[in-house]
């Protein structure tokens, strides 16, 4: 059973379906959310924290129902948010503190726990300074304290490198990758930037309008080292990616004549220069590298998503997805 389980989850807001027939395990140690503006991507996140209530289908968390079960699921998760919520006044470890007994925790152990989580994100030093004097880099940081302080099995980061210098986005970078190590949390991270859910994830859920326009195992992936192409052309036409198409490949066009391939095992560049030289399209540039991230997810922005919630290219099989 995975951490999270969606089926045919669907929420409405508004008298309209913001989620829109979900389904999927993600099982990953470290979940990365991913999606353009409006994707629903925090709507999918205040589900699993139980503010929504599914209009049907389920989503469950560690196998319990997310609405109907959630104060039983509150001390698991911790989360992170991407906007600031602090009570300013508070000292960095009375906020903590707080926070662990809101979510359930004997108020000197909440404390004992404080304590701790504040030494493990950094901010031991300054625990006893009021948290409306932070940096906003420390801010982030004791978002993420307050999150981990009662021990949760879920972790939900929100947007977590927000704002950060670069500085400060590669030590809040290397501590997800620690707690991920360390194995004893599950992650689900949400963020704009494909670099953070790239170094930091394990599994990829890719949202589109309200839909899921890919879920994969993203190790899987980059085991599977696959020929991809990007191509520079002039002249080219449809009948030009029809005809690679017809040798196999799995091909995407972009606006200049920019074209991007994943090439069966026996297509080779030149089987690529003979059809350009039939069609007199001119190949400028050609660039052979590994699938990414990128890739993935300029894809499933490309394609959207099909019915079952299954990538599928032009070619119509479906792409590198795990059910
Ligand atoms: N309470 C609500 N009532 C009506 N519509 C809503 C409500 N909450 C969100 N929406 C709409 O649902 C859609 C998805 O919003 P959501 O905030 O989940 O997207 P998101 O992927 O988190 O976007 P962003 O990256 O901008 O934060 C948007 O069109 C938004 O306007």
């Amino acid at each position: 059973m995975g951490t999270i389980e969606l089926d045919a989850l669907e929420v409405r807001l508004g008298g309209r379906a913001i989620l829109n027939g979900l389904s999927g395990s993600l099982r990953g140690q470290a979940i990365g959310l991913l999606g353009p503006n409006g994707a629903g991507k925090s709507t999918l996140i205040n589900t699993l924290l139980g503010f929504h209530r599914a209009t049907s289908g389920t989503a469950r968390v560690f196998g319990l129902d997310t609405y109907r079960d959630r104060a039983q699921i509150r001390g698991g998760i911790g989360y992170m948010p991407e906007n600031d919520s602090f009570i300013g006044n508070m000292s960095g470890v009375r906020f903590v503190r707080y926070m662990a007994e809101l979510a359930g925790l004997p108020s000197a152990e909440a404390l004992e726990r404080a304590h701790e989580a504040l030494f493990y994100v950094g901010l031991g030093e300054v625990r006893y300074r009021k948290v409306n004097t932070y940096s906003l880099g420390m801010k982030q940081l004791i978002k993420l304290a307050q999150a981990l302080a009662h021990g949760p099995r879920l972790l939900i980061l929100d947007e977590p490198t927000n704002g950060l210098d670069p500085i400060a986005r590669q030590r809040m970078i290397q501590l997800i990758q620690q707690i991920r190590k360390e194995g004893s949390v599950r992650l689900l991270i949400s963020s704009h930037l494909l670099r953070d859910i790239d170094e930091t994830c394990d599994e990829v859920l890719i949202l589109k309008s309200g839909r899921i326009a890919a879920l994969c195992n993203i190790e899987e992936e980059r085991r599977s080292n696959r020929s991809f192409m990007e191509l520079e052309t002039v002249g080219a036409t449809e009948s030009f990616s029809v005809s690679i198409r017809g040798l196999g490949c799995e091909v995407a066009c972009f606006p200049g004549g920019r074209i991007k391939l994943v090439l069966p095992e026996h297509v080779e560049a030149r089987d690529l220069y003979l059809i350009a030289s039939e069609q007199k399209v001119q190949i400028r540039r050609m660039h052979v590298r590994r699938d990414s991230l990128e890739d993935i997810f300029l894809r499933a922005m490309d394609y959207g998503p099909m019915d079952n919630g299954v990538m599928v290219t032009e070619g119509g099989r479906p792409a590198h997805v795990h059910p």
